[in-house]
């Protein structure tokens, strides 16, 4: 599936996700519908998310679910992912794209229009623009944080690439997310700490297709 048509997108982090294994994590919204899911995990060794890799290939393959990996191209080559979603300190598109192939999914982070037009000009597949509402996820600085609907808007118009909303999203929010031109959105609690994480990715979908209806 191409980015543009991803609902819902699962950020893994084990250390959230209530005592369940990622694993456990990905099969449950794999069963909710989700379209990605982002090997994460960054408190983890290599060989651990390796290891989670493999087994979070196997699900997706078979459930026809999208698998990138956070930053590191070595270990998206070695599990075989779809691609890889690279921050602006990682490694520039074009050097990934290399490693991975013409194929490949490239994401990249942007927090600002001008990041976003770089990412384009770079050949980034999709953009995953955040931190649109506040998040304990993730330590991030304060011209990044908690910006709202209205800079995703800016961004997507000032793009031609898909754009995926992230930070602080739930199915509460997600719609306005939609409505302000992104085509899903990408969440780690939403889904990790849910009672039921199946339940949570349909009511985030379900909240998607309505902020795109509108
Ligand atoms: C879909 C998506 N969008 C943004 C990010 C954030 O990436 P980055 O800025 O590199 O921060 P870390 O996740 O690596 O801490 C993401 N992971 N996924
Ligand atoms: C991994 C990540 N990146 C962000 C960004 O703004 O780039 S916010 C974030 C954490 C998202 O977690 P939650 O859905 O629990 O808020
Ligand atoms: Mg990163």
């Amino acid at each position: 599936m191409a980015p543009q048509d991803w609902r819902t997108y699962l950020v893994t982090q084990e250390s959230l996700s209530a005592g369940r294994s990622t694993v456990d994590i990905a099969r449950a919204a794999i069963e909710g519908g989700v379209d990605a899911i982002q090997l994460r995990d960054k408190d983890q060794s290599a060989r651990r998310r390796y290891e989670t890799g493999q087994r979070l290939r196997e699900l997706t393959a078979e459930a026809g679910v999208d698998l990138l990996v956070n930053d590191r191209v070595d270990l998206a080559l070695a599990i075989g992912a779809d691609g890889v979603h690279l921050g602006q300190s990682d490694l520039p598109v074009p050097a990934a794209r290399e490693l991975l192939g013409e194929d490949a999914v490239i994401g990249k982070s942007a927090s600002f229009v001008e990041e976003a037009r770089q990412a384009e000009r770079e050949e980034a597949d999709y953009l995953g623009v955040g931190a649109v509402y506040g998040t304990s996820s993730k330590d991030v600085p304060d011209d990044e944080a908690d910006f709202g609907p209205e800079r995703v808007r800016n961004i997507v118009d000032a793009v031609g690439i898909p754009v995926v909303g992230i930070g602080g999203i739930t199915a509460s929010n997600a719609a306005g997310v939609a409505e302000a031109g992104a085509a899903g959105v990408a969440v780690i609690t939403e889904i990790t700490q849910a009672e039921d994480p199946a339940a949570a990715t349909r009511d985030l979908r379900e909240a998607v297709e309505r902020g795109r209806e509108e």
